[in-house]
């Protein structure tokens, strides 16, 4: 059952559509992650629903309360929609101790001075911050004032908390351990949160659903494996990790069979073949399979799509290996290995792909691809 619902919500700056028509829904307790590239609306869409921003049109509900209604003429404003929110910048008064600054919301709101005492630390204590109360937030590194704003949000107790890109002010391995550290928060407390991102990794630990976004609209939602596993699109696909991408040839493709042709000839047998057979899947498709799920060795292994490939550059990374493999034509995959497995430049390799990996994806327009990552084109068949 959803508990923050957002219908048809569309918010745009002269012509230009920020938000194109969005709808999302929240089950209470979960948390929702907006994940995409800068501009793609992550933010307007959670200003909207803050209050911060006014729709054009749509609806915002949140626990069976609306909150915007455009036909309705409802909007209710920031400070009544039972929401906290955490931003990238911390937001902390500089001037005030942790304990004032967690204290501020709850004497607006008329609380009596014991209760909000016993409030504040118990949120302080909640982020692990407990005894910090007299201090101020230059004095505290930026993961323990970014634990002090999440406290400050939670102390007004709201219905939903909505974050901001909260982390992206932290050094990387600062980054990456708060990332757990909120997700076990919020599972702990059990509130509804909205999280906005655009690192896909983030996403992944923070969420139970993630809403990839893509000029104003919503290009693929599910959980963090579907997404990942499933991504239905080549934005969603490149947006979210490492992946090769093969120009398909339909006309050779036997989908019915499972089978997909890339352009270089190479066939491949699909799971996922049989989207090309549904009538609503019309447009442009390519082939797609992410490096991890690969496959290279020395001799055939007799099992399925075991391609025979000439080793191009092969460099170990440490806790992996990065193989690049031509596959024919020209055509050039990515494999990602555990461990060291090295190859040898201009050898003899096969490679295999398991047909629960290889996707037909709608070729969206691409994202931007990763640092590092070999973007891999072939041309289309005559
Ligand atoms: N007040 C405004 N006036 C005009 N255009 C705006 C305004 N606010 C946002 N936009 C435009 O709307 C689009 C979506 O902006 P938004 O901030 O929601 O993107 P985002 O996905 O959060 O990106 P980022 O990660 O860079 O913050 C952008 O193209 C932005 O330039």
């Amino acid at each position: 059952m959803s508990f923050l619902k957002v219908d048809n919500l569309i918010k745009t700056y002269g012509a230009f559509h920020a938000v194109d028509n969005v709808s999302i829904d929240v089950e209470r307790g979960k948390v929702c992650s907006f994940l995409g590239p800068s501009g793609c609306g992550k933010t307007t869409t959670l200003r909207c629903i803050a209050g911060l921003e006014q729709a054009d049109s749509g609806r915002i509900s949140l626990g069976g309360r609306t909150l915007f209604d455009s036909e309705k003429r409802i909007a209710v404003p920031p400070e009544e929609r039972d929401l906290g929110m955490v931003f990238q910048s911390y937001a902390l008064w500089p001037h005030k101790t942790i304990e004032a600054n967690l204290s501020l919301g709850l004497r607006i709101k008329g609380l009596p001075s014991g209760e909000i005492r016993d409030r504040v630390n118990e949120m302080l204590e909640l982020v692990g911050m407990a005894g910090t109360g007299n201090r101020f937030p230059a004095s505290l590194s930026g993961g323990q004032q970014q634990r002090v704003a999440l406290a400050r949000a939670m102390a007004l107790r709201p219905k939903c908390i909505l974050f901001d890109e909260p982390l992206s002010n932290l050094d990387l391995l600062l980054r990456e351990r708060m990332r757990f550290e909120i997700r076990d928060l919020l599972v702990k407390i059990g509130i509804t949160a909205v999280y906005v991102t655009h690192d896909q990794t983030e996403a992944m630990v923070i969420s139970d659903h993630i809403v990839v976004l893509n000029k104003g609209k919503i290009q693929r939602e599910g959980s963090p494996s579907d997404v990942y596993n499933y991504p239905r699109d080549r934005f969603t696909a490149e947006f979210l990790g490492r992946t090769n991408i093969v120009a398909l040839d339909r006309k050779n493709s036997n989908p019915g069979a499972g089978i997909v042709t890339a352009a270089n000839g190479v066939r491949f047998s699909s799971l996922d073949a049989k989207r090309l057979e549904d009538r609503s899947e019309t447009g442009e498709f390519v082939i797609a399979f992410r490096p991890e799920t690969m496959l290279v060795t020395d001799e055939p292994t007799g099992g399925q799509n075991c391609i025979p490939a000439t080793v191009v550059s092969s460099q170990f990374l440490g806790g992996t290996t990065q193989i690049v493999l031509d596959i024919g034509q020209g055509v050039h995959v990515t494999a990602i290995l555990l461990g060291d497995q090295s190859r040898t430049e201009n050898t003899q390799a096969f490679v295999s792909v398991d047909p629960r990996h290889v996707l037909v994806l709608r070729d969206s327009s691409a994202a931007t691809p990763m640092a590092g990552t070999p973007a891999l084109r072939v041309p289309e068949p005559a």
